[in-house]
């Protein structure tokens, strides 16, 4: 996994109710039984940093002392900038421990001028962990060179010192490891560095369940990136919603401002032409360009081609309408519009097999159980197990990314699957399935890839309609759910 997702699962777990102080007390025990596995009771130096990763240290520390080692802990940093709580509540807990009674040496080391060599059986690199940025700086810097000069068994705590967690590169210096000692699973990082670094790997299970990576949960809206303080107008994404038909006005109309709420900068709303007027009158945010008659038809492909190019993904498909002609226009357009696409609604039922495999962009498509069945032939099975494997199956075929929208929610891409079960019965109203295109749409256009974007649209879009039943019970609208979508953001 790649430290990006370690956070997501690290926040997702402290959500579901486990504290952070317990995942760091695992770590820590597990550090300790890793070293007790090859070593008899010695001594042992913990060289820890600020962060979390120094904070397993003094877990560790605390378990080595009850086994019979003789620990020395040096703390590479003021104890005032301890980033974490948790790190902070392990430091003090190693102050309270009486210095007289247990063999126990803790020393704070503010200046790489204060690092001598150590004759310690065990070496413990606790300095970074998966919160490095940039070069090594000091003193941590000269503590990678004082454990790599060291006789004794060097252990890293999730990774060597300087080893980038996700690219495996080494800069400048990296601790050389005999065993890393990694947490929850091995981060992609390890399995890229040279061995000569990360030694043998020990994976410690510190109890984060399956279901904080299955399931999407607010750790993961850290996925999203930073906006860019000076940000231009469309540099925040451009959304174009193809959609519409005579019965359906507000089907695009509310992903478009769906979109909006997802943080792009432009949506626009392309539909026949006398829908145009109305659309226009919902709201004075749309951009609204009209198509040539009542209903999509190929006459108006080229144009919705060529229109496309202005933006970054395109969502189509929201109250489109069944027309044969509109058939025609909608396999065309699936092919030969080059941006990452949505598809939603009717215009999953009119879609040849195989139609979308030809697309170069991501794509994703967002069916209920009976759009699953138009699109698939196949009908999803009750079992969750088994739905979910229809929907890897789906995926696979389809080359996209599959959104079973339910009560929960199923996103499958390739061999990859979450679920979301963020969401109530009252999102059964007409509407909320055009606001959750409309999102997916502004975050490929935000730059999240397919999977990522149709996993997070469907967790914003049920947490914006919890918060709708917070006010109104289930009796909301779509037009209230959208209302929500800025602030889960
Ligand atoms: N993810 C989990 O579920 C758990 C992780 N544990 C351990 O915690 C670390 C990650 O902790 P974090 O505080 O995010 O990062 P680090 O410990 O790596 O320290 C970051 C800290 O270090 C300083 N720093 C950053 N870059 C540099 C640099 N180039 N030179 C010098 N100093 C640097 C800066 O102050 C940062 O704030 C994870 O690896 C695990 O070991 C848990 O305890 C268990 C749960
Ligand atoms: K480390």
């Amino acid at each position: 996994m790649t430290p990006k997702d370690m956070m997501v699962a690290d926040a997702n777990a402290e959500a579901m109710g486990i504290p952070r102080t317990s995942l760091m007390e695992n770590a820590g025990r597990g550090l300790s039984q890793v070293i007790s596995q090859h070593k008899e009771p010695c001594k042992v130096t913990i060289y820890a940093g600020n962060g979390g990763n120094g904070g397993d240290g003094f877990v560790a520390a605390r378990y080595l002392l009850n086994m019979g080692f003789e620990v020395e802990v040096y703390l590479l940093s003021d104890p005032a900038l301890i980033k974490s709580r948790e790190a902070s509540l392990n430091w003090e807990v190693l102050q309270s421990i009486n210095k007289g009674t247990s063999p126990l040496k803790v020393e704070v080391l503010k200046d790489s001028a204060y690092l001598h060599p150590t004759s310690a059986e065990v070496v413990v690199d606790a300095l970074l962990g998966t919160g490095v940025r940039g070069n090594l700086r000091e003193p941590v810097s000269t503590a990678v060179d004082v454990i790599n000069q060291a006789r004794g068994l060097k252990v890293a705590v999730d990774m060597p010192t300087g080893v980038d967690p996700g690219s495996g590169m080494v800069d400048d210096k990296a601790v050389r490891a005999d065993i890393t000692v990694t947490f929850h699973k091995v981060k992609v990082g390890l399995n890229i560095a040279s061995v000569e670094y990360v030694g043998s790997i020990e994976v410690c299970d510190i109890g984060i369940p399956l279901e904080a990576e299955l399931f999407t949960g607010p750790g993961d809206l850290l996925r999203r990136g930073r906006r860019d303080e000076k940000s231009h107008k469309g540099q925040n994404g451009k959304v174009l919603v193809i959609g519409g038909s005579k019965e359906y006005s507000g089907a695009p109309a509310l992903a478009a401002l769906a979109a909006l709420g997802g943080g792009v900068d432009i949506s626009v709303v392309a539909c026949p032409q006398e829908l145009s007027p109305i659309i226009r009158s919902y709201s004075p945010d749309l951009i609204v360009h009209s198509l040539s008659n009542e209903f999509l038809n190929p006459k108006d492909t080229e144009e919705l081609i060529k229109l496309s190019e202005k933006f970054d993904a395109v969502v189509l498909g929201c109250g489109i309408g069944m027309e044969e002609e509109t058939a025609l226009a909608v396999n065309d357009l699936v092919v030969e519009i080059g941006k990452p696409m949505v598809i939603d609604a009717d215009a999953l039922k009119m879609l040849g097999p195989g139609v979308i495999p030809r697309r170069i962009h991501d794509t994703v498509i967002t069916p209920h159980a009976g759009e699953f069945y138009e699109f698939s032939g196949r009908t999803p099975p009750q079992d969750l197990q088994d739905k979910m494997e229809m929907v890897k199956e789906v995926a696979l075929e389809s080359e996209s990314t599959v959104l079973l929208k339910g009560a929960v929610d199923i996103i499958a891409h390739t061999d990859r699957i979450k679920l979301n079960r963020t969401g109530n019965p009252g999102m059964s109203v007409g509407g909320t399935g055009d606001c959750l295109a409309g999102l997916t749409g502004a975050l490929l256009a935000q730059g999240h890839g397919g999977f990522e974007a149709a996993f997070l649209a469907a967790y914003i879009n049920g947490m914006a309609g919890d918060l709708a039943a917070e006010e109104y019970g289930y009796n909301f609208s779509a037009t209230d759910l959208l209302s929500y979508i800025p602030r889960i953001f």
